[in-house]
């Protein structure tokens, strides 16, 4: 009896420190606690009706019994006396129909309604003794008294709170919006105290009836004696909104109530000695409402105390319902499983109440994009992680250019409509880690954190990304058949900033780039910092007139010997140059980049083609044994149709593919690798080599290259330069050149500009060599000539009148 004692009080010392936070339901289970030892000394049947009496006088929640017949109340509890401000024993003698707000024919239709919906509650305004009207659920069922008298049991929950939240929501909805950060957070923080209220009450309350359940165990081997007792708490329990569960020690069901059996599909069903699985015969959703629940009952007795955790059960309209529920696990003095007490409050409407709210405070209700709240704060945490990777990105501030003319022009249906629609084109193409997001109004913000390691990059990126939202907002709307044209400003500015700075600081640098874009004549991009916006001016400015480039005739093709040892030349590697007009030559580093960016790369590599065949056919070169090298990009190396593009040039100019080596980059190499593989063969099929450029500068390895057909490799000039003075670029060289031994691939090594090393590679493998030791780049009209005054083979001047790099 002792042991069993103990067990009692280890189970609540469990509830007790889960409860810990509710000082009023801590001093209920205190009470409950006195009432459950004292059945160990008084008369059971007596404990028992103390612990009912207790129990219905000192709940929190407002009880009634009430005379079917009359309407009179026969008891009320402190509680209801509490909430209808009556005083003590001002209720009872008092007739229902004085509280019910509603006449006898309305209540007899909300009762008929209830019935209609299959409801075990009644919703009716019960007027307090101060005259107000509040909205309660009534839950009513009849019980025998000792004296034989039937009653209606009755507990009414005020749920005036949520009503006129359900009517407000509307209204919360707009005031939710116009809340900024703090007030947001300000809400959050009193929400979740107020969760943690009612989680302290819920779990009270549920502790409480878990203890009349171990009571009701422990005592049932004098059942008979106790059998009445058991019928009212079974009415009482029943009138619970609350799943309440009794398994054996084995996970039989031995009780449940109406609302659990309502639930589970059980109603018709004799449940009593099943378990789960046996009970779970039907399909569909009944089937899996009863399964699940294996994992959390084993966890409480493996626990050995109160186990709470949210339960998620599917209903038979295909919804999902979530429980609070608490599993109380009970023992016998042996330490064996006695049984199990599983009791659930529905908290399906809280949860769906709460991230509704979530959506309307950090989400924009007519487009469903991130508001002002949700992009602070991940720029905060975007700029806290660019600070520490070092990587940077871009804020990009969006104004809709003439959109208020429009709206008040067109009605604010139509504006509505084309925000969607703006929202929607804006939004595609963005990637998982970028934030699109409405500020309110026409103005949109675009968050693309960590786009590049420099800032120069993330400047072009960002410039990128602001022309694309210009070019697709540029493409007419149609909104109802009407067509649309809209033009957008753009403000950007690059973090993290120099000077540091916060979340909302960058927000006004963007609006500051943003008010000189529209000052510029709208429609445009603006920096907020000027060397981007300078470099930004400089790309854009290039890319237009690189576009007119091939056609005004300002690219010319440089070429630059390469030489073996005997310092014969045996071959030339093609270079592009841009002669602009007033900016003069333009060097390769300065427009491929944005020739590879825009698409032009194509049509320039094309041209660079075309002219490096017409050459090899060139009389000057037709005779002499001389291969020809052409950087070929990757943007067009995978384009669709290079291969026919390259057989199409081939046959135009009736060039020897055996005389032409294509140099491609390592990151070529491995992006696409089996795409790579199959262009480069077809290719390889026609004669064509291929030479990997600056080798070693990038990520290829040497699985990869065996699979390649590569017949060079180019060591890059930043190792040749240091390779005579530093052991680590020596090192380097000579494992590049092992590796070309070991594949039989030829070497040529680039930016030879000293006979210190020409000599140190020399000394170490045959190779030839390409740099201004040499020859520098040159027009081809004076590689022709240098062709033209030497003999095939022979030993060329040193240095060219190409241009100095
Ligand atoms: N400091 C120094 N530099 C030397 C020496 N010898 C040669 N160089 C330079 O090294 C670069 C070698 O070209 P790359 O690695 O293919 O690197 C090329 C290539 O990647 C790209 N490029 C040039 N023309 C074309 C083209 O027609 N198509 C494509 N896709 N890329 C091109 O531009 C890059 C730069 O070309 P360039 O400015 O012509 O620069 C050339 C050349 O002028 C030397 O001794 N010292």
């Amino acid at each position: 009896m002792l042991a069993d004692k103990y067990r009692s009080r280890t189970i609540l010392s469990s509830l007790l420190h889960r409860i810990r936070s509710a000082s009023s339901p801590l001093r209920w289970l205190l009470l409950a606690l006195g009432l459950a030892a004292a059945t160990a000394t008084a008369s059971l049947a007596q404990a028992q009706r103390d612990l009912l009496s207790s129990l219905f006088h000192r709940h929190t929640a407002v009880m009634m019994f009430i005379e079917p017949e009359s309407g009179l109340i026969v008891d009320a509890n402190a509680a209801a006396e509490r909430f209808y401000g009556y005083g003590p024993r001002g209720l009872t003698g008092r007739s229902i129909d004085e509280i019910n707000a509603l006449d006898p024919y309305e209540v007899a239709a909300e009762r008929a309604q209830a019935r209609a919906e299959q409801r075990s509650y009644f919703v009716f305004p019960h007027r307090l003794a101060s005259g107000e009207i509040r909205t309660v659920e009534v839950y009513s069922s009849p019980v025998r008294l000792d004296n034989g008298q039937l009653v209606l049991f009755s507990i009414v929950h005020d749920i005036t709170g949520k009503r006129v939240a359900e009517a407000d929501l509307l209204d919360y909805r707009h005031r939710l919006e116009e809340l900024v950060g703090q007030r947001t957070r300000e809400a959050g923080a009193a929400q979740e105290r107020t969760r943690n209220v009612l989680a302290g009450a819920v779990m009270a309350q549920l502790a409480l009836i878990a203890l009349l359940l171990v009571s009701i165990v422990r005592q049932r081997r004098s059942a008979w004696a106790l059998a009445r007792h058991e019928e009212q708490l079974g009415t009482l329990i029943d009138a619970l909104p609350d799943v309440i569960r009794l398994k054996d020690g084995a996970g039989r069901w031995q009780q449940a109530n109406r609302y659990a059996l309502e639930l589970f599909g059980l109603t018709d069903v004799d449940y009593r000695g099943r378990t789960d699985a046996e009970l779970a015969f039907r399909q569909g959703d009944a089937r899996r409402a009863l399964l699940g629940h294996e994992q959390s009952d084993e966890e409480a007795w493996q626990a050995g105390a109160a186990l709470r955790i949210e339960e998620n059960i599917p209903t038979a309209n295909g919804q999902c319902m979530v429980f609070d529920t608490i599993k109380v696990p009970l023992f016998h003095t042996d330490g064996s499983r006695n049984g199990l007490v599983s009791i659930g409050r529905d908290i399906t409407e809280r949860r769906h109440a709460e991230s509704e709210i979530e959506r309307l405070a950090y989400f924009d209700s007519l487009t469903g994009l991130p508001n002002r709240h949700l992009l602070l704060d991940r720029l905060a945490h975007a700029l806290a992680v660019a600070q520490r990777s070092g990587h940077h990105g871009a804020l990009l501030l969006l104004d809709l250019d003439y959109f208020k003319t429009l709206n008040d022009a067109r009605g604010h249906e139509m504006g509505d409509r084309l925000l969607k629609a703006v929202a929607e084109r804006l939004h595609e193409g963005l990637r998982a880690s970028d934030t699109l997001s409405r500020f309110g109004g026409d103005e949109f913000v675009l968050l693309l954190p960590e786009i590049a390691a420099y800032e120069h990059q993330a400047a072009d990126m960002a410039r990128n990304v602001a022309e694309k939202m210009r070019s697709v907002i540029g493409l007419p709307f149609d909104i109802g058949g009407q067509p649309i044209a809209l033009g957008v400003s753009i403000g950007v500015t690059l973090f993290p900033p120099a000077q540091g700075g916060e979340a909302t600081e960058l927000i006004k640098q963007a609006d500051t780039a943003l008010y000189q874009a529209k000052a510029a004549g709208r429609n445009a991009v603006r920096f907020f910092e000027p060397e981007m916006q300078a470099r930004a001016e400089m790309r854009f400015t290039l890319e237009t007139e690189l576009r007119q480039a091939i056609d005004q005739n300002e690219l010319r093709l440089y070429v630059q010997p390469q030489f073996d040892a005997e310092r014969r030349m045996r071959g030339a590697e093609v270079l592009l140059r841009w002669h602009h007009p007033r900016r003069g030559l333009i060097p390769p580093a300065s427009f491929i980049p944005i020739a590879e960016e825009t698409g032009l790369i194509v049509e320039l590599g094309d041209w660079v083609l075309h002219q490096a065949c017409r050459l090899l056919t060139s009389p000057q070169m037709a005779g002499l044994p001389l291969r020809l090298s052409v950087n070929v990009s990757p943007r067009q190396f995978h384009r669709t149709g290079f291969v026919g593009r390259v057989r199409d040039i081939l046959a135009d100019t009736g060039a020897d593919p055996e005389r032409l080596t294509f140099e491609v980059t390592e990151n070529l190499v491995i992006d696409k690798v089996h795409q790579t593989v199959a262009t480069m063969s077809e290719l390889n099929a026609l004669g064509i080599r291929f030479s990997i450029d600056d080798f070693g500068t990038g990520y290829s390895s040497l699985s990869y290259l065996k699979r390649l057909p590569i017949d060079e490799l180019k060591i890059d000039r930043s190792f040749v330069r240091d390779a005579p003075s530093d052991p680590n670029d020596a090192a380097l060289v000579d494992a590049i050149l092992s590796i070309a031994a070991l594949l039989h691939i030829d070497v040529v090594a680039e930016g030879v500009e000293t006979e210190e090393q020409a000599a140190f590679l020399a000394a170490r493998a045959p190779m030839l060599y390409q740099g201004y030791l040499y020859a520098r780049p040159e027009p081809v009209e004076a590689f022709l000539a240098r062709l033209g005054g030497i003999p095939a083979a022979g030993c060329p001047s040193n240095g060219g009148d190409g241009p100095a790099l």
